[in-house]
């Protein structure tokens, strides 16, 4: 018992903050063993933090609560997407989380999306590795074997849109001001395959393509009369019905709820995972055209003449 608390702890030590995340194995700290594993034993709650991620895993209910934590918009950059994807990949192996909770630290805000700055005026080479590292935060989202609830308390747009797509449920804070979509029609680009697949799953087809076609950002009550959302709660229940939501799924036995999900999401992973290298090599060639970089620096323009 002692040995796989042991060993837990050590899969999820905190991670130094900054920089690149260090691998992290099961005999880094032999002489700490004795003093984690009494702090352990007396704790229920474990927590770690990374420069733009923050994790609680509380280990009675089994429920991790992972925020993004990057002011002012939460916009996915490079080095969050692959802080996003090593802590997941922790929790999956961590037994005793069986969910997710994916919510905002930042005030009014979900995530906008991409990080504009990421997808303009830099080389190829790190157009392709940022792509790379936007799919595996979708193959490790999508592709999760716990129950994943977006607890969206804030504006959602594109890859912020897409990320809340990708978990199992979705409660949105019931204020006017924030929008949910995919609106990258509207930034003149367009939302590759597996965006306009998942979208599909989720409001099905007809709404999908006028969605995709007019970029469309939705209001909390407009997306839940599309069921691009499950529910709309007032802003101070978002983290209390994603709880309450959370310990419903987690009656049901694990094994038939994840050979289940597996079975509904694979041949969408499978088709980007068949399909990953051709679609960075397209994601490179498409994003370094003139006209795209052209329009995303207008946006980016609009984007800070609006905020002055
Ligand atoms: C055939 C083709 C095949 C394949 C195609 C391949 C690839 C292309 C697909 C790429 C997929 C793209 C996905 C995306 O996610 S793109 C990002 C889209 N995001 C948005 O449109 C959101 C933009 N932001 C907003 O609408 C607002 O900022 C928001 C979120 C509603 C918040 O509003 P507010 O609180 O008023 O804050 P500000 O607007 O004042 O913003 C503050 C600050 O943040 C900067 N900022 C905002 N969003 C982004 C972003 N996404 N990236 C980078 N920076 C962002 C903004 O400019 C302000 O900066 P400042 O310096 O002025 O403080």
């Amino acid at each position: 018992m002692i040995a796989t608390l042991l060993i837990q702890h050590e899969k999820l030590e905190q991670l130094p903050s900054g920089g690149t995340l260090s691998p992290y194995g099961v005999h880094q700290k032999h002489g700490q063993i004795t003093s984690q594993a009494l702090q352990l034993l007396s704790s229920q709650r474990r927590q770690f933090s990374n420069t733009y991620i923050s994790v609680k895993l509380d280990e009675t209910s089994g429920v991790a609560v992972m925020k993004l934590k990057r002011p002012p918009v939460n916009s996915l950059n490079m080095e969050l997407l692959t802080e996003f994807a090593i802590n997941l990949e922790k929790l999956e192996i961590d037994r005793g989380c069986r969910g997710v909770i994916l919510t905002s630290a930042v005030p009014r805000i979900f995530s906008a999306g991409l990080d504009i700055t990421e997808m303009c005026g830099k080389n190829a080479d790190h157009y392709g590795e940022f792509w790379r590292a936007v799919q595996e935060m979708w193959l490790k989202l999508y592709g999760s074997s716990m129950v994943t609830i977006a607890a969206i308390n804030g504006s959602s747009p594109a890859g912020g849109c897409l990320m809340a797509l990708s978990c199992d449920y979705r409660i949105i804070a019931n204020n006017k001001k924030y929008t949910i979509g995919l609106n990258e029609t509207q930034l003149g680009i367009v939302a590759p395959f597996w965006f306009k697949d998942i979208i599909t799953e989720v409001i099905g087809h007809r709404a999908a393509e006028r969605s995709l076609q007019l970029g469309m950002l939705y209001s909390p009550t407009d997306a839940l009369k599309i069921g691009l959302v499950d529910e709309v709660v007032a802003e101070d229940k978002v983290q209390s019905t994603a709880s309450a939501v959370m310990a419903q799924w987690l009656t049901l036995p694990d094994h038939a709820r994840q050979i289940t999900k597996s079975m509904m999401r694979k041949p969408s992973l499978d088709r980007l995972v068949t399909h990953r290298e051709a679609d960075i090599t397209n994601f490179v060639s498409y994003i370094t055209r003139d006209s795209i970089q052209k329009s995303l620096q207008m946006y980016m323009e609009m984007l800070k003449k609006k905020g002055r």
